[in-house]
C-alpha cells in the first residue's frame, strides 16, 4: 500500500522516540509505569512490575533480574499520548549492562533523566550523560522521591549543572520535601499543585491553585506561602529560563520535581515533554545524512534479543526506522552483506503485548525475526548502500575463558556463545593459534547472565576461568603487507571476534603500548565504530 508523501510526513512528525536514563534505583521503572498509565497504555498500577514477572514466566533467565532487583534488558513500548505516538525505550540502569544502554541511546531522539533527590547525580548518570552529550541528545530531568528527605533543590540543580555540564531550567519547584512536602510550583503556568500525603494521585487530581499571589495559597499553606514566594523570586533570579532551542541543542535541561511512586508531579513533566521533545531527527551514515522525510525506507539495528519466547527459538533484531515508510513484507538491503531480505511478520511492541506491524514510520522500532543473519549495527535500505554510524561495540574490560563441564557439548557452546554475542550479551573471541573461547564483557554480571542463559537455553554447563588478558583492541590498516607482518609477529595475541574482525588481546597495558609503538602503521581501536572495514 502506498502512502502520499505528506501523509507519511505527518506520521513521523507525531513520533516521539525517547529513553529513560538513571542510576539504578532512582525510579526509572516506576516512572515508566506512570507514563504508561497516563498514556492509557496500561490500566492498573503495578503492571510494569508484573510485566517483569510475566517475562519471568516466559523467559526464565529474567528470573535473575528479579533475584537481583535490577533491570537487565532494554524493552520497547509504543503507546499514544495526547495525540502523539510515543516510542519509549527502557534501558538497564546497572553498570554491567552499559553497552546495551549505550546502543539503545543511539536509537532515540531524546532522553528523560531520573535523579533521586536524596542521592543527587550518581556515577551511572554521569556516564549516560556523556553518551547523550556525544550525540547532543536533548534531555528532560525529573528529580524523584520528593516524599523523602533529600538534598536542597538549589544544591541539586547546582550539582546537575556542575557535574553533568548542562544548564538547568526549573519548570516545577518543590514546596518542602519528605514529611513537609506540600506540593510543587509550576513556573510557566504560575500555579501550585498541592500534595497531601496518603492521597492517591492515580485516581485523584491534585488541587491546583492558580497564581503564586492567590490568597488561597495563604489559606492552604499558612506561613509556608510567604516563604515560597520569597524562594521562587530567588530561584527565578538565579536560574536559567526555559529556552527551547537550547534544550534541542542539548545545552539546557528543563527540570521537574515530583514523587513517581505517588504519581505526583509526573503529569506536568509529561505534558511539557510531549510538547517540546524533538520529532525523529536526521541520521548520519558513512555516505550522507538521511532525512526522515525521504520516501525510501531505511533503518539500523541497535539490539538483538534471542529467545524472547522459548517456544520460538528465534532472535529478534530491533530496528529503528530512519526514513520512509516500512510496510509489512517489504524487501530491504542489508548493507553489510549486500543481500536483500524480505521482512514479513515484523513486530511492534506495545505496553502489554507485541503485534504485527503494517506500517512503521521514522522513529518507530520494529522487531525482525531472524536466524543469525542480522547483527547489531546492520543498516538496511530500500535502494542504497547506507551504513548508519554511531552504533558502537566497546572494548571489553573483563575476560574469561569458557570451559565445558561436558566436552561433548562443544558445538552447543559455540552456537550459544555466537548467538549471545550477536545479541550483545557478551563479546566472544577466538584466538588465532588455539581452540580457546574467550569471552569479553564490560561488567562481571554479564558473565553470570551468559552462564545462566547457556544452561537454560542451550543446555550447556560452562565454567568461566580467569585468563591473562587485560584489554582488547580491534586492529586494522590500509596496508596489507604491514598487516601480514603484524600478524606474523603477534599471532600469540591475536583473535577474531564474532564478526571476523581482528582483535589484539593484550595481557597488560604496557604490552599494548609496546605493540602500538612497534607497529605505527596499524590502527588500534577501542570501539568498532572507528573501524574502517566491516567484513
Ligand atoms: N519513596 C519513594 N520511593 C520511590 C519513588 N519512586 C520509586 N521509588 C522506589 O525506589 C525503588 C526503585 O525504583 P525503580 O523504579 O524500580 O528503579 P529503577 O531505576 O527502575 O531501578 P533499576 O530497575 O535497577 O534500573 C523502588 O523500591 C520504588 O518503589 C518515589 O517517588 N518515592
Amino acid at each position: 500500500m502506498s502512502q502520499s508523501k505528506s501523509g507519511q510526513r505527518n506520521e513521523y512528525l507525531n513520533r516521539r522516540t525517547f529513553a529513560i536514563i538513571s542510576h539504578p534505583d532512582a525510579g526509572k521503572t516506576t516512572i515508566t509505569e506512570k507514563i504508561l498509565l497516563f498514556g492509557g497504555a496500561i490500566q492498573v498500577a503495578g503492571s510494569v512490575k508484573s510485566r517483569k514477572a510475566d517475562r519471568h514466566a516466559t523467559s526464565d533467565w529474567m528470573a535473575m533480574e528479579q533475584e537481583r532487583g535490577i533491570s537487565i534488558t532494554s524493552s520497547i513500548m509504543q503507546f499514544p499520548y495526547k495525540g502523539r505516538t510515543m516510542n519509549l525505550l527502557d534501558t538497564p540502569g546497572h553498570a554491567d549492562f552499559s553497552e546495551d544502554t549505550y546502543r539503545t541511546l543511539t536509537a532515540v531522539d531524546s532522553a528523560l533523566m531520573v535523579i533521586d533527590c536524596a542521592k543527587g547525580v550518581e556515577e551511572r548518570t554521569i556516564k549516560l550523560m556523556e553518551v547523550c552529550r556525544l550525540r547532543t541528545t536533548p534531555i528532560y530531568t525529573f528529580i524523584n522521591k520528593l516524599d523523602r528527605e533529600g538534598k536542597d533543590p538549589i544544591e541539586l540543580l547546582d550539582e546537575v549543572e556542575d557535574v553533568l555540564k548542562i544548564r538547568c531550567a526549573p519548570i516545577t519547584w518543590p514546596i518542602g520535601m519528605g514529611k513537609r512536602l506540600k506540593g510543587v510550583y509550576h513556573f510557566i503556568d504560575d500555579e501550585v499543585l498541592l500534595y497531601e500525603a496518603g492521597k492517591n494521585y492515580e485516581t485523584q487530581q491534585a488541587v491546583v491553585i492558580k497564581g503564586l499571589n492567590s490568597p488561597e495559597l495563604d489559606e492552604k499553606l499558612g506561613d509556608v506561602a510567604a516563604e515560597l514566594r520569597e524562594e521562587i523570586e530567588l530561584v527565578q533570579g538565579a536560574s536559567h529560563k526555559f529556552d527551547k532551542q537550547a534544550y534541542l541543542n542539548g545545552e539546557l535541561s528543563p527540570v521537574f520535581f515530583g514523587s513517581a511512586i505517588n504519581n505526583f508531579g509526573v503529569q506536568p513533566l509529561l505534558d511539557s515533554f510531549v510538547e517540546h521533545a524533538p520529532e525523529p531527527q536526521p541520521r548520519a551514515t558513512t555516505e550522507r545524512v538521511v532525512e526522515p522525510d525521504e520516501t525510501k525506507c531505511s533503518g539500523f539495528v541497535f539490539k538483538i534479543q534471542a529467545n524472547m519466547d522459548p517456544n520460538h527459538r528465534d532472535r529478534v533484531a530491533f530496528m529503528r526506522i530512519c526514513s520512509g515508510v516500512f510496510t509489512q513484507g517489504m524487501k530491504l538491503k542489508n548493507s553489510r552483506t549486500g543481500k536483500d531480505i524480505k521482512i514479513p511478520n515484523a513486530l511492534t511492541f506495545l505496553a502489554e503485548h507485541r503485534d504485527h506491524v503494517e506500517h512503521a514510520y521514522p522513529g518507530d522500532i520494529i522487531g525482525i525475526h531472524n536466524h543469525g543473519t542480522i547483527s547489531i549495527g546492520d543498516s538496511f535500505s530500500e535502494t542504497e548502500n547506507l551504513q548508519f554510524t554511531g552504533i558502537p561495540s566497546f572494548a571489553p574490560e573483563l575476560f574469561r575463558r569458557a570451559r565445558l563441564k561436558d566436552p561433548l557439548k562443544l558445538k552447543a557452546l559455540q552456537k550459544g556463545l555466537a548467538q549471545l554475542s550477536e545479541e550483545g550479551a557478551t563479546q566472544f573471541f577466538r584466538p588465532l593459534i588455539s581452540n580457546e573461547l574467550i569471552l569479553g564483557a564490560v561488567g562481571v554480571l554479564q558473565f553470570e547472565v551468559v552462564a545462566y542463559r547457556l544452561k537454560r537455553e542451550y543446555n550447556v554447563e560452562a565454567i568461566f576461568e580467569n585468563v591473562d588478558t587485560r584489554t582488547a583492541y580491534w586492529v586494522d590498516t590500509d596496508d596489507d603487507k604491514k598487516m601480514q607482518q603484524f600478524r606474523n609477529k603477534n599471532e600469540m595475541n591475536l583473535a577474531e571476534d564474532a564478526h571476523g574482525h581482528l582483535v589484539y588481546l593484550a595481557p597488560s597495558m604496557v604490552n599494548l603500548q609496546l605493540a602500538q609503538d612497534r607497529h605505527p602503521d596499524i590502527r588500534f581501536h577501542n570501539t568498532t565504530e572507528t573501524l574502517k572495514t566491516r567484513p
